[in-house]
């Protein structure tokens, strides 16, 4: 008996394109599946102004496959000198869906983020009144905090003070890894939560047991089994709090396998498949519907994507090792075990 599984067309709530060749190579690997993307805004400068951001879109819009139905989401970064009414006027026109905070130092090219969170306060509360989400990436960045506490730190010290200090400001936790940010996102209103594909398939033990391996390298790092198991346990409880942010993140093979390599995963080739292995894992098809494809629009005000995407089960799955660009070969995920599950 084949099984197949047929969704509403997913989205990605949480995705880096990059630009130039490397933005003409790993675009496609999204277009293929999903119909829209919240792109993150950390490119070199980084994406700070609605002029800023309405030029990044044109470059994605540009490098679009022929073919492809896709809408970019775009996002500004915010920094300690970003104007609430640039802020104001580029979501009302529709341009931008949301404002990304990286605290400074905490990420990949997060150098012109916050350090002192009473200097965007005014963005804050101007983000509270239009209803425009802020996406958090989630870690404090102090040097005496473990780099496995650095989200649970993150949530006690900065992020639920913002939130008191700003009620009703709509909040995405990022690429959540632990249980508190499970634990945290259930206690609240007005906060949704996206994971990553990677964070439910691997714990720390990956990435450092029987030799170090830097494409399971990413920020926030792996943590211990423990919260992978609340991860999925959140990913696929149908709870609408929760939904899928890949994170894909490409890095070239030189800038991962190097002796200070970079952090992040691409995911963006293989995610439908592993989502459905890991679903199915756990017993809940049924809610992989809700995670891709339902729970993210809800949060972000859109309508759900009219078309479908249809999974089946058969032989083990063959993707690519890499995605070639002319800045050099990006390693897609791997699982470390064999997925049978096809987009058609
Ligand atoms: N997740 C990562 O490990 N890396 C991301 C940055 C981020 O999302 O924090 C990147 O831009 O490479
Ligand atoms: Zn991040
Ligand atoms: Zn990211």
């Amino acid at each position: 008996m084949t099984q197949s599984l047929t969704l509403r067309r997913p989205d990605d709530w949480h995705l880096h394109l990059r630009d130039g060749a490397m933005l003409r190579a790993v675009l496609p690997e999204t277009t293929r599946h999903f119909g829209r993307a919240i792109i993150m805004p950390n490119l070199v400068p980084p994406v700070v102004t609605g002029s800023d951001a309405a030029a990044y879109r044109d470059r994605i819009t540009d490098a679009l496959p022929a073919d492809a139905d896709f809408t970019p989401l775009m996002t500004l970064y915010l920094t300690e000198q970003t104007d609430p009414d640039d802020v104001a006027a580029a979501a009302e026109s529709g341009l931008i869906s949301a404002v990304k905070l990286y605290p400074a130092g905490a990420t990949t090219n997060s150098a012109s983020g916050v350090k002192d969170f009473d200097k965007v306060r005014a963005v804050l509360e101007r983000m509270a009144e239009i209803g425009l989400p802020l996406c958090v990436h989630g870690e404090v960045t102090d040097p005496d905090i473990d780099i496995f506490d650095r989200e649970a730190v993150f949530i006690d010290r900065v992020l639920d003070p913002i939130r008191r200090a700003t009620p009703g400001l709509r909040t995405v936790m990022e690429h959540i890894t632990t249980s508190n940010g499970v634990d945290y996102a259930k206690s609240q209103d007005n906060l949704g939560a996206t994971i990553t594909t990677h964070h439910l398939i691997i714990n720390r033990n990956h990435i450092l047991v029987g030799g170090i391996k830097p494409h399971y390298y990413c920020l926030p790092v792996a943590k211990r089994e423990e919260h992978r198991l609340a991860l999925r346990a959140a990913a696929t409880s149908g709870d609408a709090r929760f939904f899928l942010g890949t994170d894909s993140a490409p890095h070239t093979d030189p800038n991962k396998e190097n002796s200070c390599g970079c952090a992040g995963c691409f995911t963006a080739t293989n995610t439908m498949s592993l989502l459905a292995h890991v679903f199915e894992e756990e017993d809940a098809l049924d809610k992989l519907e809700g995670f891709t494809s339902l729970n993210g629009p809800a949060f972000y005000g859109l309508p759900v994507n009219e078309t479908t995407l249809t999974l089946t089960k058969g032989e083990a799955i063959v993707i690519p090792e890499k995605i070639i660009s002319e800045e050099g070969p990006v390693t897609v995920f791997d699982p470390g075990f064999p997925v049978n599950w096809h987009v058609s």
